[in-house]
């Protein structure tokens, strides 16, 4: 990450119809991220290139279906490779076990075999689900990942992590499961609400504050055009995202070596937001983690790791966008100290019952620190949880 320093303030691709390919060379997985427009409508005809022979499950939700399935379905029809498809509820509570069970014996009655791909279209939820579904069912069906909201497009659609959620905490039980090529069509970003947009960005920008100081500087500057779609500037923070996420997975495809583990930075804390929260639309994914990011930043500043005005630029960046940074910004009932304590003791990081934290030296400097010492990580959450 940080490659692409030279270029940052000069986005690549202003020509709305051109496309990006971003490889991401895992050796055996290799596969391509196709960023682009009118990719819907000629669906199948790549597909029929890809995957030859292959039919196709179309995994959506009820929203992403009433807006967005028609093109899509018509360019499989056309290469008589269309199974049919299997719609789901919108929101977060959709990744849980029930949802699961139904969705893979829909994808049984459709007919899905070994040679045949599932397509999740739709947001992080869907592509979660559906990549889960596709890598349990009948031991394990290709996916193609269809992202349609930014945050699926810059984030979950890539990397092969796939699961559901439970009572106990966020993606507890999923698999990794590479898809076979992602679609990323831009053009479908126009109908995404405002509050989607905006949580979606928390992950773009988390790419910066992980590893790509000037990418950061140049969402500060422009993040104003990346919101209106204006002068290829959203192009260029998906496509900035998409190649630093695809770089992370190469480097530590199953999160072994700790490269990986970056990508959770603000996830600790967001997931036992999300989980207190009841994985409903009270507190969105994107929303947690940028309070999780600000609550990273401003741990690390505590402990003497980071620069002060390095929190200070997360948190104006953030407010200026409208993202929550605090806790007390979560509608309804607030969590204890002891329930955040409770949820993030679950988080996949911990080992040997020791909590793994991301961490930041600045901005752009993310780092696991894998002993955190749990009195000061009560004391600093208790004078969060009181509102600073
Ligand atoms: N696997 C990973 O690496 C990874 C990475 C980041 C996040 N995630 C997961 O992703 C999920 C969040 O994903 P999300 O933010 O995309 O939420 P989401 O899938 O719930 O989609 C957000 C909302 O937007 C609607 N929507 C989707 N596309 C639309 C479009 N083009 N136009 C209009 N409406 C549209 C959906 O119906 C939904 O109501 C969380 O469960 C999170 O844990 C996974
Ligand atoms: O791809 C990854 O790795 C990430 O950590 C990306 C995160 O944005 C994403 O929310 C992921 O689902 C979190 O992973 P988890 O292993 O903590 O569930
Ligand atoms: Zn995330």
């Amino acid at each position: 990450m940080g490659d692409d320093t030279a270029t940052l303030s000069q986005p690549k691709s202003d020509k709305p119809n051109s496309e990006t390919t971003i490889a991401v060379d895992l050796p055996e997985r290799r596969y391509d991220i196709v960023i682009g427009e009118d990719l819907l409508a000629t669906a199948g005809e790549r597909l029929a290139a890809a995957l030859p022979r292959a039919r196709y499950a179309v995994v959506s939700d009820s929203n992403v279906a009433a807006l967005h399935l028609a093109p899509l379905k018509a360019s499989l029809e056309r290469q008589g490779s269309f199974l049919g498809s299997a719609v789901v509820a919108p929101g977060e509570a959709t990744k849980c076990f029930p949802v699961l069970a139904k969705l893979c014996e829909t994808l049984l009655d459709l007919g899905v075999e070994r040679g045949d791909c599932v397509i999740a279209f739709g947001g992080g939820v869907v592509g979660d689900l559906g990549g889960f579904a596709a890598s349990i069912l009948r031991r394990g069906v290709r996916v193609v990942q269809m992202p349609t909201t930014l945050l699926a497009q810059v984030d979950s659609a890539i990397g092969g992590k796939t699961g559901i959620d439970t009572k106990q905490g966020k993606n507890l039980i999923g698999t990794f499961h590479q898809p076979s090529l992602v679609l990323a069509d831009v053009a479908v970003l126009s109908t995404l609400s405002e509050r989607e947009f905006r949580a979606g960005y928390a992950e773009v920008a988390k790419y910066g504050l992980l590893g790509d100081e000037p990418f950061f500087a140049w969402l500060e500057q422009n993040w104003g055009d990346v919101f209106s779609g204006h002068d290829g500037k959203r192009r260029h923070a998906v496509e900035t995202s998409a190649r630093a996420k695809a770089e992370v997975v190469v480097a530590d495809e199953r999160e072994e070596s700790g490269r990986r583990a970056l990508l959770n930075l603000g996830h600790t804390f967001g997931h036992a937001l999300e989980a207190f929260a009841g994985y409903s639309d009270r507190l969105l994914h994107g929303e947690a983690i940028a309070i999780g990011m600000r609550l990273a930043f401003t741990y690390s500043v505590e402990h003497g790791l980071c620069p002060p005005e390095d929190a200070v630029r997360v948190e104006k960046h953030f407010a200026a966008v409208g993202l929550p940074t605090e806790i007390a910004a979560i509608p309804g009932d607030k969590p204890t100290t002891g329930e955040l304590l409770r949820l993030m003791a679950q988080d996949k990081k911990v080992k040997g019952g020791k909590l793994a934290l991301v961490l930041a030296r600045g901005i752009g400097q993310a780092f696991v620190e894998d002993d955190v010492a749990m009195d000061r990580l009560t004391e600093f959450l208790k004078k969060e949880c009181a509102g600073r």
